[in-house]
């Protein structure tokens, strides 16, 4: 007796959809037998379907500009086209219709995952997206299935390839960064539109979902403040190489115990360039790849690394994800969904506290050096080193560079803007948040 095929819809054909199509059909006989079933790509959704896709493996006749056709005729649908419109809604409709979902779509989950989530809870079946968080790093399963009986206080990491990519580039050779940019661009890692790697949106929404799961409370994208690397000069990392550090974007989720009124713990989440020491374990992750801490109650610190950008790694995940959704369809289940009881508040950049290595431009005169320490003393800033760079023969130009210890965002900023309108100083060359230096 042949079991009935669990039938797969493929919205999207490029990067990623290639490579999970590749493997779908030269290794069929591995999925059945892990699976239990024959796993069978019904269509696979492109824009034109006259297009030479042999590398897929798949039949010509499989490809179709038919979305929702498609999606009504699938027990999986695969969403690896990227976008929130019609993503969102063929997602939904694939939910609606009783279908499980395996998507890589980070930028519509940190959007509207709450209200998916919900929907596939209510419809009993699955929605999972390991490839959207870290690529083919097993994070989001961990964190959602094997952490589920612990209290996750902090997930920190590198969680954006294309960005790293750049940064580990423009540290060794001294590159700048669109021709960095180009070339991961044509190696596969940056999203269709690479501002959204650059400007830190990507990480953004990684960093609202792992929120999410890490604190049972809905985070969302808009939630988490952003600051991608577009304002990071060569000279930044190249001073950052001077003093034995290195730049790196980080995504940062914490639970902050708060004193005061309502006290209760809230939730900090941010995505911003950070200064780090080349011994902390995460100056050494290289090129696109990802790293990520967790720090729980109980199992204490944990690291998850690999490849966290490309086609065949996020291929890896999001295969790991159709056969779990084919095995829960062949056995009549489906696994837990999301959970948001803990609804912890989510608090304002402002309130978060970090350490500053804060560059300043002045005249060399007698006085400044008190004037600008003053600013950072007026809000309660303290400044834990201080080091003057070598006065500058032609102009007279001497640089400054703080280093504070951990102080509010908001009396940060208010130094920072202090500081710029002094007499002597030129200009505030940079502010950067440290790490573990
Ligand atoms: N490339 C990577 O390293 C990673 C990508 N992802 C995510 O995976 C998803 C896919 O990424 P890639 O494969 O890199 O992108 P891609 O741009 O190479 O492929 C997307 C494909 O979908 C097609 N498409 C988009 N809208 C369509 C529509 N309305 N009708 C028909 N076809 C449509 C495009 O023509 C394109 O061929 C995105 O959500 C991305 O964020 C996640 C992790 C890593
Ligand atoms: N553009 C993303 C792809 C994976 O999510 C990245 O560079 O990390
Ligand atoms: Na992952």
């Amino acid at each position: 007796m042949t079991t009935k095929p669990i039938t797969v819809a493929l919205l999207g054909s490029g990067v990623v959809g290639t490579a999970v199509a590749r493997e779908l059909t030269r290794n069929a006989a591995d999925f059945e037998a892990r699976v239990g079933a024959p796993v069978q790509i019904v269509g696979a959704l492109v824009r034109d379907a006259s297009k030479d896709r042999s590398e897929t493996g798949l039949p010509a006749d499989v490809f179709t500009t038919d979305a929702e056709g498609l999606v009504e005729r699938a027990d999986i649908v695969v969403e690896l086209m990227g976008g929130t419109e019609p993503a969102k809604s063929l997602i939904t409709k694939a939910l609606e219709n009783g279908a499980s979902v395996v998507t890589a779509n980070k930028a519509l989950l940190g959007e509207a995952g709450p209200e998916l989530y919900q929907l596939a809870m209510e419809h009993g079946v699955d929605l999972s997206y390991e490839a959207a968080v870290a690529g083919a790093i097993p994070l989001i399963r961990p964190l959602r299935e094997s952490l589920a009986g612990d209290e996750v206080t902090k997930v920190l990491g590198i969680v954006n390839g294309t960005t790293n990519f750049i940064l580990d580039k423009m540290d060794r050779t001294g590159a700048n960064l669109e021709d960095v940019l180009a070339e991961a661009q044509s190696l596969g890692y940056a999203e269709a539109d690479p501002t959204a790697d650059v400007e830190g949106h990507d990480a953004q929404a990684k960093a609202a979902i792992l929120a999410s799961l890490a604190f049972h409370t809905r985070v969302r994208t808009s939630d988490v403040h952003c600051e991608g690397i577009m304002g990071l000069t060569a000279e930044d990392i190249k001073a950052a190489r001077r003093a034995g550090c290195v730049i790196k974007l980080l995504a940062i989720a914490e639970k902050v115990e708060r004193d005061g009124a309502d006290g209760g713990p809230g939730v900090n989440v941010r995505v911003h360039p950070v200064l780090l020491a080349r011994s902390h374990p995460l100056a050494t992750v290289r090129e696109a790849f990802n790293a990520v801490f967790v720090e729980t109650k109980l199992a204490g610190e944990l690291m998850f690394y690999g490849r966290g950008a490309g086609g065949d790694p996020t291929a890896s995940a999001v295969l790991g994800d159709i056969v779990h959704a084919a095995r829960h369809r062949v056995s009549g289940s489906h696994g837990a969904g999301e959970s948001a009881y803990a609804n912890l508040p989510i608090l304002p950049i402002g309130e978060s506290l970090t350490r500053y290595v804060v560059r300043v431009e002045v005249a060399d005169e007698p006085g400044v050096l008190g004037r600008v320490t003053s600013a950072f003393g007026d809000q309660g800033v303290s400044i834990e080193s201080m080091r003057q760079g070598v006065r500058r023969s032609e102009d007279g130009l001497a640089s400054l560079t703080f280093m504070t210890h951990e102080a509010p965002e908001s009396a940060l900023a208010t130094t920072v803007d202090t500081i710029k309108k002094l007499p002597d100083v030129t200009s505030v060359t940079s502010v950067l948040r440290a790490e573990g230096i």
